[in-house]
């Protein structure tokens, strides 16, 4: 068509996709991955390994899947030394379940109490950091479906491989349920139409990561200890934003974990989310503006739209290894 540019899509940057070239691997399945090897690589580099799952809730699926990575990489193969899950305010049974199923549990109330408890996954993960011991940290939601024991030698496989590398995301093709139907892209919704924009507007080194917020993640310690966590769910891209200026995209790598399924909410509940994502991002980048820290969303009952504002802002926990108490439990 005369006048029409045509937009070249497979032009991301150069060092993007250089980046997505050179550190983007495949573990899709336990056919895929040679776990001795990895076996063999934590017992040479002397790492100790904390799997952490945050869990609000999760009672309905926390059990199998505690079971699951406790009995294939605590008692079959030891590449995990503790498997914790972190009670992040649960009003149901999740502590139980979690606690029947192997994992040692945790409480976000209980964890560095001087400084109080926040609501929000990244508080979670934030204080996972003071109550695990390893060198490596591999993070899952505690709400994913189907068999994903093997995310965690696949997390773990650049980590354990490249020294070079101190941060993996998982990446994977994420269906989307809704009711008896599955979209089969249609997961990641806020990642679609939220994040992905930002950070390939804001932090285009960063398009070649196929899953930014994906809740799926490994980090050494000693990185994740350097960076601020994000109080609920900015906590993903925020990790991002802050290791990419920690160690540079050379330290970041992402893995092929096949499919992910977990249980989704609403598209509401999404849009709160997504209003974190956003104020996450526009705290990091340099901006005139500041962030309203609300968001309005509208419900139509029946005869006009009824608007709703939330709060969106989010506040941040200080780098861990600045954390006085932290300092003096790893002294021990
Ligand atoms: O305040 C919270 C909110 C969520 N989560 C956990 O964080 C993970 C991802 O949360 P969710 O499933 O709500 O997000 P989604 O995957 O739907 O984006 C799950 O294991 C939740 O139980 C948490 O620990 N604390
Ligand atoms: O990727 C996304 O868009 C959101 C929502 O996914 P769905 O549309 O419910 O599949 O899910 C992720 O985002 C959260 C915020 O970073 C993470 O905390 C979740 O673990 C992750 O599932």
């Amino acid at each position: 068509m005369p006048g029409t540019r045509l937009v070249d899509s497979g032009r991301v940057r150069p060092d993007a996709r250089a980046w997505f070239a050179d550190r983007t691997t495949s573990a899709t399945s336990l056919a895929a991955i040679d776990a001795a090897a990895l076996l063999q690589a934590k017992r040479r580099s002397g790492d100790r390994i904390s799997v952490v799952l945050p869990a609000r809730n999760e009672e309905a699926t926390v059990g199998r899947l505690v079971a699951d990575l406790h009995a294939r990489w605590v008692r079959e193969v030891p590449l995990v030394d503790e498997l914790v899950v972190v009670d992040s305010d649960s009003t149901d049974r999740t502590a139980a379940v979690a606690r029947a199923a192997g994992a040692d549990v945790v409480a976000t109330t209980d964890v560095l109490p001087g400084h109080g408890t926040r609501r929000g996954k990244g508080e979670a993960l934030w204080k996972s950091l003071a109550a695990t011991t390893g060198d490596l940290v591999v993070f899952l939601d505690a709400d994913l479906l189907g068999d994903v024991s093997h995310y965690v030698p696949g997390l773990l496989g650049p980590l354990l491989t490249d020294p070079q590398v101190d941060y993996v995301k998982g990446c994977y093709t994420r269906p989307l349920e809704v009711g008896d139907s599955v979209v089969p892209a249609g997961g990641g919704r806020v990642t679609e139409l939220t994040a992905r924009p930002l950070l390939n507007a804001l932090w285009p080194e960063l398009a070649g990561f196929v899953q930014p917020l994906g809740g799926e993640y490994a980090g050494r310690r000693t990185a994740l200890e350097q960076v601020p966590f994000v109080s609920a769910y900015g906590v993903e891209v925020g990790l991002l934003i802050d290791l990419l200026r920690l160690g540079g995209l050379g330290s970041l790598a992402q893995v092929d974990l096949g499919e992910r399924r977990h249980t989704s909410q609403s598209v509401e509940a999404l849009g709160e989310m997504a209003g974190q994502v956003v104020a996450t991002v526009l705290a990091r980048a340099a901006s005139d503006r500041e962030p309203s820290g609300l968001l309005t969303q509208f419900r139509h009952d029946g005869a006009a739209f009824v608007p709703r504002t939330s709060a969106v802002a989010v506040d941040e926990r200080p780098p861990m290894a600045d954390v006085p108490e932290y300092r003096e439990q790893l002294a021990g």
